[in-house]
């Protein structure tokens, strides 16, 4: 007969255009650095690397001047919250069978951004989810069920990760073509708690048939 076994749905959340805003963020300073330069409007972001755009719009000076923002210290610490990503997360992690952690892209061409990531989480979140976060380049080698990331495509060293992608809507993103993939749009309208019940729904069922 079908046992029923308590497992925990596992949640990778990731953090640049997830929980903090890279995107805003970079903008803000390129203008305020540099007002009389030609800028891309968030609406008009394209593809995921803003220095990828900015070279081929307004050519690789404009492209390095916004690599260098990102690379300064403080830029990671000081990246404003994504709207109510911080009381959704803790929100969801204190859901019944359901543990999140924070999984996020380290830049290692910035020399502070390692303890900068970890500062924002403990800042935002608090000590206690310093000891949720993972830092690591290859997101595929994480056993999890799902991974909310703004990145659409995720690949690495592991062809078949155990989590569902889950794409967080962002501006770079919003025209991007995500072939069967779930969107996530926000964590301001509750459609999180929804598409986190539909995981622990199919995790059950997977309980109860194993
Ligand atoms: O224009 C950009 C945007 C992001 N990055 C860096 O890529 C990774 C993204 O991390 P995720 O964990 O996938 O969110 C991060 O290191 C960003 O700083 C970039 O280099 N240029
Ligand atoms: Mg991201």
């Amino acid at each position: 007969m079908a046992q029923w076994r308590k497992e925990t749905l596992r949640v990778l959340v990731d953090m640049d255009m997830v929980l903090c805003d890279f995107e805003h963020h970079l903008l803000a300073e390129f203008r305020s650095k540099y007002p009389n330069l030609p800028y891309i409007p968030l609406s008009k972001r394209r593809g995921f690397y803003a220095k990828d755009q900015y070279d081929k719009t307004f050519g690789s000076n404009s492209g390095d001047k916004i690599m260098k923002i990102y690379r300064d210290a403080g830029f990671f610490t000081n990246l404003p919250e994504i709207p109510n990503a911080v009381k959704a997360v803790k929100e969801m992690n204190d859901m019944n069978l359901v543990d999140v952690y924070i999984c996020s892209s380290p830049m290692f061409s910035c020399n502070t951004c390692l303890t900068e990531k970890a500062n924002w989480i403990e800042n935002y979140l608090g000590h206690r989810w310093v000891e949720k976060l993972i830092l690591i380049k290859d997101k595929t080698l994480i056993n999890a069920d799902v991974l909310i990331d703004d990145r659409p495509e995720i690949t690495g060293a592991n062809k078949a990760p155990h989590w569902e992608h889950v794409v967080f809507t962002a501006c770079h993103n919003s025209f991007s073509e995500i072939g069967q993939k779930r969107r996530l749009s926000g964590w301001t309208d509750g459609s999180w708690r929804e598409l986190i019940s539909t995981f622990l729904k199919q995790l059950q069922i997977n309980n109860v048939e194993s």
